[in-house]
């Protein structure tokens, strides 16, 4: 196993950076393109481990997509099949994807089967259980390979109707997800309730405006009943924006380090709930611009970063973030609202907490989030990533800061963003 040795910054950050496109948005495209009928263009595709298992997924199930890369972007030619989908045995392997791996098993319970999705080991162990009760309940027929709601499962379909489905909302909102977007293609649409509170519900809205792009607008969502009406997806040509939790890793740099960092193309209209991570930042003492194309976070070095109570239930991906941030304030920050990480990538709650306080951190874990109090002893440390991503470029981030910093396995951050370190290598700092 490797092992990345970060480089302290010295100086200040200035840094104007590009990050990958979005994959929450990319791989709801690809679904939507895949269920027109006719060819869609996805500008600008995700180049991470998630979005690849995607399309590899699609393919199998017979819908190609051609993918043409330049100097500056991907670009995915998508020749979707209106809903139709060919007999299986398909095997259907999803890697770490917790979104393609959700989304694929909805959408093969559009076809006949039988289809086998399966991942690898951790994502084995995530939750699948409420979506594959509410895809039984619209009369698919799944088995597990070894226990209900995991992987691997075989799916038969097609679906029918259901007068109302019913699920939690605070396990995971991709369950939602992946049935809103298969909702059109059954008859009569979909009603669904939700028996507990919706976590990362922007990512609920992103899924409704890319609907809407695809030309599916017969869809509403509230508090707790989510309804979408029968319809049929139209190919488009599709831009998918930077992706604004890759975002955060730079951003955050800026606020620990000092000095400025912006990123290119993500604006103010960007779909993404993560892109409130700046009012984050802000609240703890930074400066930020958010124009129509630009994202910049500021930080004197001689103004303090602040400890903030902050629940972060709607931006869960950026704890990690947040947690080595917090590291460099003058007061504690508490994080509330995210008990569900624990079934990320990695328990992103204990894993997190175990390996942030090997660097002298003291980062407690609580009923429903952490909390980071400042010490004025962190040292270099070798951090385990635990197969996340997160963990890995926060880390990084972090060895900006405090020297000595080795994380380990850092391949990882290919799920997301493969060409993070030479990203974070490049932010211009006198190094030590
Ligand atoms: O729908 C999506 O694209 C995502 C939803 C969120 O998951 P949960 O709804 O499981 O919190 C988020 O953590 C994940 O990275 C992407
Ligand atoms: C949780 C994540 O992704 P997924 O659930 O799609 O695996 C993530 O990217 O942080």
């Amino acid at each position: 196993m490797t092992v990345k040795q970060v480089r302290t910054a010295e100086g200040p950050v200035i840094a104007d950076v590009v990050v990958p496109p979005s994959k929450s948005i990319a791989n709801r495209a690809l679904i939507c393109a895949a269920l027109a009928d006719g060819e869609s263009e996805l500008v600008g595709l995700a180049p991470g481990d998630d979005t690849q298992a995607m399309i590899a997924c699609l393919d199998a199930l017979g819908i190609p997509v051609g993918v043409e890369q330049s100097a500056e972007r991907t670009t995915a030619r998508v020749l979707g099949t209106g809903g139709r989908l060919p007999v299986g045995p398909i095997t259907l392997h999803t890697r770490l994807a917790g979104t393609t791996s959700r989304f694929i098993t909805a959408l093969a319970a559009l076809g006949p089967g039988p289809y086998l999705i399966d991942g690898e080991a951790p994502l084995r162990g995530r939750p699948m259980g409420p979506l594959h009760d509410s895809l039984h309940s619209l009369g698919a027929v799944l088995e597990p390979g070894e226990t209900w709601g995991h992987l691997p499962v075989t799916v038969s379909g097609p679906v029918g109707g259901a007068d109302a489905l019913m699920m939690p909302g605070d396990v995971s909102s991709q369950y939602v997800t992946a049935l809103m977007l298969i909702a059109p293609m059954i008859r009569s649409g979909m009603r669904l309730g939700l028996s507990t509170e919706l976590v990362s519900r922007p990512y609920v809205e992103i899924t409704k405006s890319v609907m809407a792009s695809f030309g599916v607008t017969d869809v509403d969502v509230a508090e707790r009943r989510i309804h979408v009406g029968e319809g049929r997806y139209a190919p488009t040509v599709y831009e998918v924006e930077p992706d604004a939790s890759s975002a955060s890793y730079p951003l955050a740099a800026a606020a620990m380090v000092g000095g400025a960092v912006s990123v290119r193309g993500l604006g103010r209209a960007s779909l993404q709930g993560d892109a409130a991570f700046v009012d984050v930042l802000e609240r703890m003492g930074c400066l930020v611009t958010v124009s129509d194309n630009t994202t910049v976070v500021m930080r004197r070095r001689d103004t303090p970063l602040r400890g903030i109570d902050v629940d972060m239930a709607d931006i869960s991906d950026l704890v990690p973030t947040m947690a080595v941030v917090a590291t460099q304030a003058t007061t504690p920050t508490r994080i509330t609202g995210v008990g569900f990480i624990r079934a990320k990538e990695s328990d992103r709650l204990g894993d997190l907490a175990a390996e942030l306080n090997k660097t002298g951190a003291d980062v407690v874990v609580e009923d429903d989030g952490l909390l980071i109090t400042p010490t004025d002893t962190l040292h270099g440390s070798r951090l385990e990533t635990h197969h996340d991503h997160r963990l890995a470029m926060a880390f990084g981030v972090l060895g900006l800061v405090v020297s000595g910093v080795e994380v380990a396995d850092p391949d990882v951050v290919s799920k997301s963003w493969p060409a993070f370190w030479d990203a974070l290598d490049a932010i211009p700092a006198r190094r030590a």
